[in-house]
């Protein structure tokens, strides 16, 4: 297998290129390249290798959408460089991204996360990069019981915009805030299991279950382009389950 190089540093305005190789130019990331990734998230072999020094197999476009406020960039932050983002809240503008480069049983995944701008005005862009993403992480904050209800409407959008077989994720946030929670852990539970989907609850304050909910996207889509005849099943579902941390609190 090829091995390509993946961009270290922060990106942005990434084009929703659609598998074709688009220019970062962002003044973190010049002439940097957004490498183009097949259906199947294959890297094609042929497309031109970034400027940096962190060498990939597959690459994957993760994208994190939820309502403005519910931490959105602190967990890509979290996850990024391992660190909270404490003071005063900066909405996103747009959207940008990370990439970050992963070892799946001895496979390097890159994982292109993309972080979205919540507040409405900024819908119509985002829109534009759901069909290139493989996974989805919708986050909502368990201290702001409105940004929950509002994952329905959010369901509805990535039905709409995103490809049929994305990965998606619930993640309730903020999960170390207990003494403002408004969410109860099995509400989380109970409407992941009606979407059908994974759920967990995060918090990119202290760093709870921020790697595995990557680590999981991850192996999700490692698995299904590599699927070779010989290898055990993965199933996400359970692999999230027997991971989770729980916080052993979940009164509001
Ligand atoms: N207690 C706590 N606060 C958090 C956590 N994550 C984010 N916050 C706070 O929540 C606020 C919003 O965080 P952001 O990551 O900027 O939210 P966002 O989802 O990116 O918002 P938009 O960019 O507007 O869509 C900030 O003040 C953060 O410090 C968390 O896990 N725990
Ligand atoms: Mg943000």
């Amino acid at each position: 297998m090829s091995r390509k190089k993946a961009s270290k540093s922060k990106g942005g305005n990434a084009s929703p290129s659609g598998g074709t190789p688009a220019k970062d130019n962002t003044k973190s990331g010049k002439n940097s390249l957004v490498v183009g990734v097949q259906a199947n998230g294959v890297v094609h072999p042929s497309r031109p290798v970034c400027n940096s020094s962190e060498f990939y197999d597959i690459a994957f476009k993760v994208m994190l959408v939820g309502d403005s406020g519910v931490g959105k960039t602190c967990l890509l932050v979290r996850f990024k460089d391992g660190a909270f983002l404490a003071g005063s809240f900066i909405s996103t503008v747009g959207i940008d991204f990370r990439n970050k480069v992963l070892n799946i049983d001895g496979v390097k995944v890159k994982l292109q996360i993309w972080d979205t701008a919540g507040q409405e005005r900024f819908r119509s862009v985002t829109h534009a990069y759901y069909r290139d993403a493989h996974a989805l992480l919708l986050l909502y904050d368990v201290t702001n019981k409105a940004s929950f209800d509002n994952t329905r409407a959010w369901l509805t959008e990535i039905h709409e915009y995103a490809q049929k077989d994305v990965v998606l994720m619930l993640l309730g946030n903020k999960a170390d805030a207990s003494h403002s929670r408004t969410v109860r852990r099995d509400e989380g539970e109970r409407l992941a299991k009606e979407f059908g989907v994974p759920f967990m609850e995060t918090s990119a304050r202290s760093g709870l279950n921020v790697e595995l909910a990557f680590t999981a996207i991850a192996k999700e889509l490692k698995y299904r382009s590599m699927k070779e005849t010989d290898e055990p099943t993965f199933k996400l579902h359970e692999y999230v389950s027997k991971e989770v941390q729980t916080t052993g609190c979940c009164r509001p």
